[in-house]
């Protein structure tokens, strides 16, 4: 499935304070223009940076302030069948207190059309959900594996995680994942995980989206970050002259002490011709660096 969104913003008129479409709110997310295929999408950004925003305006729960978000070709706010084809599962998502999660799951059982309850049946069994537990009953991580059912067991072709991880022990977090890598290659689909916690995505995400104040900062190809920022060791003339001599490297941190140096480069991917700076490394101690730092380093280092 693509979802295409051109100029797509979105602003909470309420928020301003002042009386609803009084004075003009500022955007939370947006002006965007993106498309978005088939494949693991992470969506990262700092605390109101606007991913939940996003994946509602995704969702078709969400009508864009300025801007249009096409789901299969279709304008996606309260349409039928982009809400049929959609899953938006996660941490701000609750059900009533006394449902059952055999009640919940059949809810959902209906909604979806390509529902697989053989599916959802096996992973309640993995997360260890008693089908007759009541949805109020249920501890944070359980209620965050129901989420997690309900996307999984769901198959539509857009499916939306917020926060998929909250509550869950470390563990289970990496049941999780293992079953999403399983399920996104037996059937391939636009799955967009929001998540603060990059490392857990590594080896699943294929693209990286980066939100900055509702913004679109990063945009990064996850195969293209494999083999573009090194740690890098070595003596101060040594780093001195990589800086100096490799083709397009740039040095996003740098500590000298004592002549000796420790940076953090970037050599630019490699469809921008990254390869380049590459054998200049082999003079140092150089090690990849992961691809939760390698996003902290491109969105301006430490958060606070
Ligand atoms: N229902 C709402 N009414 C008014 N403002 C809202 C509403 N929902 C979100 N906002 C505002 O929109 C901005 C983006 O919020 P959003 O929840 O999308 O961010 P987020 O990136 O998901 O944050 P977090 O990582 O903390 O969950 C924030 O400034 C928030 O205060």
């Amino acid at each position: 499935m693509t979802i295409t969104l051109v100029d797509a913003e979105m602003s909470y008129p309420w928020a301003t304070g002042g009386a609803r479409g009084t004075r003009p709110a500022p955007s939370v997310v947006g002006p965007l223009t993106l498309e978005l295929d088939d494949g693991v999408v992470g969506l990262v950004g700092r605390n109101g940076a606007g991913k939940t925003t996003l994946l509602g305006m995704l969702a078709g729960q969400l009508k864009p302030s300025a801007g249009t978000v096409r789901s299969g070709g279709r304008d996606a706010f309260d349409d039928p069948v982009v809400l049929s084809d959609t899953s938006f599962t996660g941490v701000d998502i609750d059900y009533a207190p006394s449902w059952t999660v055999t009640g919940i799951l059949d809810l959902f059982a209906r909604r979806y059309p390509r529902w697989d309850a053989a599916e959802a049946e096996r992973l309640c069994e993995a997360f260890g959900l008693a089908p007759t537990s009541t949805y109020g009953v249920l501890s944070r991580g359980q209620r965050t594996a129901v989420g997690i059912v309900v996307g999984l067991a769901s198959h539509t072709p857009v499916t939306l995680f917020d926060e998929p991880y909250v509550g869950l022990d470390a563990q289970t977090r990496r049941l999780f994942y293992r079953e999403l890598m399983d399920s996104v290659e037996a059937d391939p689909r636009l799955v967009v995980v929001s998540t603060h916690h990059l490392p857990d995505l590594e080896r699943i995400v294929d693209r990286v989206l980066v939100l900055e104040r509702g913004q679109l900062v990063h945009d990064i190809d996850a195969e293209d970050l494999s083999g573009r920022f090194y740690r890098v060791t070595g003596s101060e003339a040594r780093v001195d002259a990589l800086v100096a001599d490799a083709p397009g490297l740039t040095v996003l941190e740098r500590r000298d002490m004592a002549g000796a140096s420790r940076a953090v480069v970037d050599l630019g991917s490699d469809r921008a011709g990254g390869g380049a700076a590459r054998p200049y490394l082999s003079d140092l101690a150089a090690e990849p660096v992961d691809l939760e730092e390698a996003v902290l380093q491109l969105t301006g280092g430490e958060r606070s």
